[in-house]
């Protein structure tokens, strides 16, 4: 199955007492899939995949799947420690998920050849594809990037750590190993401002967590990208992409907390963020209103 467009990454809602809002998480999607992404990312690193115990997640993965209900793939994050990554590709499958997103280990470090074994292990315990991310600890050289491309159930390799010297030379040895149908993907935080950069290297896919707020945005961004309009796709970048990147770099975290304050003020309260994230401040989520006011001003 063959990945196209945007990929809408949606965050995970919080009621106010701290458990997953299941009827908001249900409108967040609808209001996604509606909008045309081309497949849900689901309890992703947007999604707080690291804060839900194994039953919040099969439950979030279920109605991601129920009601998107067919319209677009639905892959759902999976990682942690090897036989809970194990567990939860299961609890993906059981959902009804189409795919899983590998996310890494927590806390060990680790040479490339144990990750081969990670991604074999979990590849082994699921008929569902796998996109392997590469990011923080999980890092893979060309050599070990080929070899975990071509296992069976691997059908996907996605980049978040920006080395694009690395990443260029991953493609070309993947390409040259497997050929084909194999699935690259740009998987920095806010992606799009990655996007040329990528695209130079042969990475044409990337994750999308603005989509979950600025649909709007996101895909005028897209379709200026697809169809060579540099100018479009540049005064995005610069007028409305760069005070984004601006802002989340200002504390740790914000790459998601910021994208869950942002659909919050587009009307959806979806709750906040759990520990050890932490939700913007007063100051910051004025500045953010200014930034989404911006951007839906230019498209
Ligand atoms: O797991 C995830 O949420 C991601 O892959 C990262 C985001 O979607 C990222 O690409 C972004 O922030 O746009």
């Amino acid at each position: 199955m063959r990945l196209t467009g945007v990929l809408f990454f949606p965050v995970t809602p919080f009621a106010a007492d701290g458990t997953v809002d299941e009827k908001t998480l249900a409108t967040h999607i609808e209001q996604g899939v509606a909008a045309g992404p081309g497949g849900v990312f689901v309890a992703c690193g947007t999604g707080e995949f690291h804060s839900l115990e194994p039953g919040e997640y099969e439950r979030v993965v279920r109605i991601a799947v129920e009601v998107t209900g067919g319209r677009v793939p639905v892959y759902a994050g999976a990682g942690g420690p090897v036989a809970l990554a194990a567990r939860f590709a299961r609890a993906a499958e059981r959902a009804g998920a189409d795919g899983l997103l590998l996310l890494p280990p927590y806390l060990v470090t680790f040479p490339p050849e144990g990750l081969v074994r990670y991604v074999e292990q979990v590849t082994a315990a699921t008929r569902l594809p796998l996109i392997v991310y590469q990011r923080g600890n999980a890092v893979f050289t060309p050599e070990t990037a080929a070899r975990i491309a071509a296992l069976p159930g691997v059908t996907g390799f996605k980049d978040g750590t920006g080395d694009l010297d690395l990443m260029q030379r991953i493609v070309l040895t993947v390409r040259s190993t497997v050929g084909g149908d194999f699935q690259f993907f740009n998987g920095m935080p806010t992606a799009e401002m990655t996007v040329p950069a990528y695209r130079a290297v042969g990475v044409d896919l990337y994750s999308s967590a603005v989509f979950c707020f600025a649909p709007e945005v996101s895909l005028a961004f897209h379709r200026a990208v697809g169809s060579g309009d540099t100018a479009t796709a540049e005064r995005l970048l610069a007028e409305f992409f760069q005070p984004l990147v601006a802002l989340r770099d200002t504390v740790p975290g914000y790459a998601i907390s910021l994208i869950k304050a942002a659909v919050r003020l587009r009307g959806l309260d979806v709750g906040g963020v759990r520990p050890p994230l932490v939700d913007p401040s007063e100051d910051h989520l004025a500045e953010l209103q200014k930034i989404i006011d911006s951007g839906l001003g230019l498209v």
